[in-house]
């Protein structure tokens, strides 16, 4: 719409009511309602329509999600009035006009295949999943093929056999956990790279959830009703793959890797679990306290070690985001991926990209030579939500974020707790972030713990290796929603190159 006056509607109720709604600059609507005093004016973004429709017999049927309060949650709020005769053209523009601002470009009525772990978290998710998401799918008029997870590897099991040109988009309402065994059942699938096409949309109700919170930030990271807005749609953002070998074992991994301190607290402290979130905050001072060194050789292929710089790619990368981290899945091909991925030095395929560095051939690469507490490897800014490890992290660059901690002394590891939701902890001297393409790790001792995307792992050499926008998610924006910058006055003396 290039006018700038809003486009209005007005439907007269039989009762004498009447609802009159304005959309101005395809970005608001105002809905305003005589006769109706719980909502009788609502105004939300156009994103926040979930559809609007004429029906055959005349009612205008809307539905939206507002917040009855500024700062309240978002409520689910139908909307529907008589059209009448000399109403009928108008009120059918309107529709097609607001359908269009509403979904601006994404296709609406997605077809979600819904997966919903009923022992994730607390143990709700079945019951949240009823009251709070399947209204706002079946509103928007999605389609539902909904399976409640009966055991583990369940969710992997249905990824890896999909009927692929029967989804949209795959919604997991659960933890991160259930993301891992969709990715490593796509991995499985007959066509994996047509499987990787399909987004992943997570809806949050685990233990672990950060995922979700890098789509969809901190405030609504924990918010299903925010989530199931996303599934309806969210637009298909590529994001990095890593490959994880251990001997002939091959893992996908779309979230994290880690050994020393980070894969105790991860791993080792489910004892502690009656404590739920605190458990991490008592596992890092029980950690801390013991300040073990992690025996491990780490050997990385290093494309940037300079933070400065890091924070700056970050903006660049956010300031020219949509047209590359947003992909359109429907409209590209899967040769066209394999050929972004292979960076040309392999043929088209539509195998899964074939791995480089599976070997322990770490010529060229860079060692770190400190006694090391732990490494943590990932992608995503948030790995929780008191904890921003990867600020700088990019979704589809092509490269792992490494975050190195050197064994420093007690009083400075407590101090990086300070400030870690918001990433303080980058610029701490003996914390080394590298970007590189490719790491490998090989123990010295065979007692410890390594966790991939939080699950358990043997203490064995492994190397990891990054796919240039393997997997696809859903995402409001085109970029992980969290916010990092240079501290003002100590940046140039803390930039710090340990290549
Ligand atoms: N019906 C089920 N019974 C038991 N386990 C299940 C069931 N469905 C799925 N699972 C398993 O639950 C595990 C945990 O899921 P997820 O990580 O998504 O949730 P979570 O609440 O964050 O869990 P955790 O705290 O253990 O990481 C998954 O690895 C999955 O295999």
């Amino acid at each position: 719409m290039a006018s700038s006056e809003p486009l209005q509607l007005t439907i007269a109720n039989p009762n004498g009511s009447s609802t009159t709604f304005a959309l101005s600059g395809s970005a608001i609507l105002s809905v305003r309602r005589t006769g109706d005093k719980k909502w009788s004016h609502v105004e939300v973004p156009v994103r926040q329509v979930l559809y609007a429709e004429v029906t055959p017999d005349n009612a205008l049927e809307m539905s939206l999600l507002a917040r009855k309060k500024k700062k309240g949650p978002l409520s689910l709020v139908h909307i529907s009035g008589h059209v009448q005769e000399t109403e009928q053209a108008a009120a059918a523009s309107f529709v097609t006009e607001l359908m269009q601002a509403a979904y601006d470009g994404v296709e609406p009525r997605r077809r979600l295949k819904v997966l919903v772990n009923p022992k994730s978290g607390p143990g709700k998710s079945v019951s949240l999943y009823h009251d709070k998401v399947e209204p706002i799918l079946k509103a928007a008029r999605c389609t539902v093929d909904l399976t409640i997870t009966s055991h583990s590897l369940h969710a992997l099991e249905i990824a890896k056999d999909l009927s692929l040109d029967r989804y949209d988009a795959v919604a997991t309402m659960s933890g991160d956990g259930l993301v891992f065994e969709v990715v490593n059942g796509f991995a499985k699938h007959a066509e994996p790279m047509k499987a990787f096409r399909i987004p992943i949309t997570p809806i949050p109700s685990g233990s672990g959830n950060g995922l979700a919170l890098n789509i969809l930030g901190l405030k609504d990271g924990y918010d299903v009703t925010v989530a199931a807005l996303n599934a309806v749609k969210g637009r298909p953002m590529s994001i990095d793959m890593f490959s994880v070998t251990q001997g002939d074992q091959r893992i996908f991994s779309f979230f994290s890797q880690a050994v020393g301190l980070m894969a105790d607290l991860d791993l080792g402290t489910e004892h502690l679990r009656f404590l739920g979130s605190t458990r991490f905050v008592v596992g890092f001072l029980q950690a801390v306290a013991k300040n073990k060194k992690c025996p491990i050789k780490l050997h990385m292929k290093v494309v940037e070690s300079d933070k400065v710089r890091m924070v700056e790619q970050l903006h660049a990368a956010r300031s020219e985001n949509l047209p590359t981290s947003i992909a359109n899945a429907g409209e590209r091909e899967t040769s066209d991926l394999a050929a972004e991925q292979s960076n040309g030095e392999s043929p088209l395929s539509s195998a899964l990209p074939e791995l480089k560095y599976s070997n322990a051939d770490t010529k060229d690469w860079v060692t770190f030579d400190k006694p090391i507490l732990y490494v943590y490897a990932g992608k995503g800014p948030f790995v929780s939500r008191d904890l921003m490890q990867f600020p700088v992290s990019l979704p589809n660059d092509g490269l792992i974020d490494i975050v190195v901690q050197e064994v420093s002394t007690r009083g400075q590891m407590l101090k990086a707790m300070d400030g870690a939701e918001k990433g303080a902890q980058f610029w701490m001297d003996t914390q080394h972030y590298f970007k590189a393409e490719a790491y490998r790790v090989e123990p010295t001792s065979s007692k410890g713990l390594l966790s991939v995307d939080g699950e358990a792992y043997p203490f064995e050499p492994f190397t990891v290796e990054v796919h240039k926008g393997l997997a696809t998610l859903l995402s409001p924006c085109g970029y992980y929603q969290a916010d990092f910058d240079l501290p003002r006055r100590r940046a140039p003396a803390i930039a710090t190159n340990t290549r």
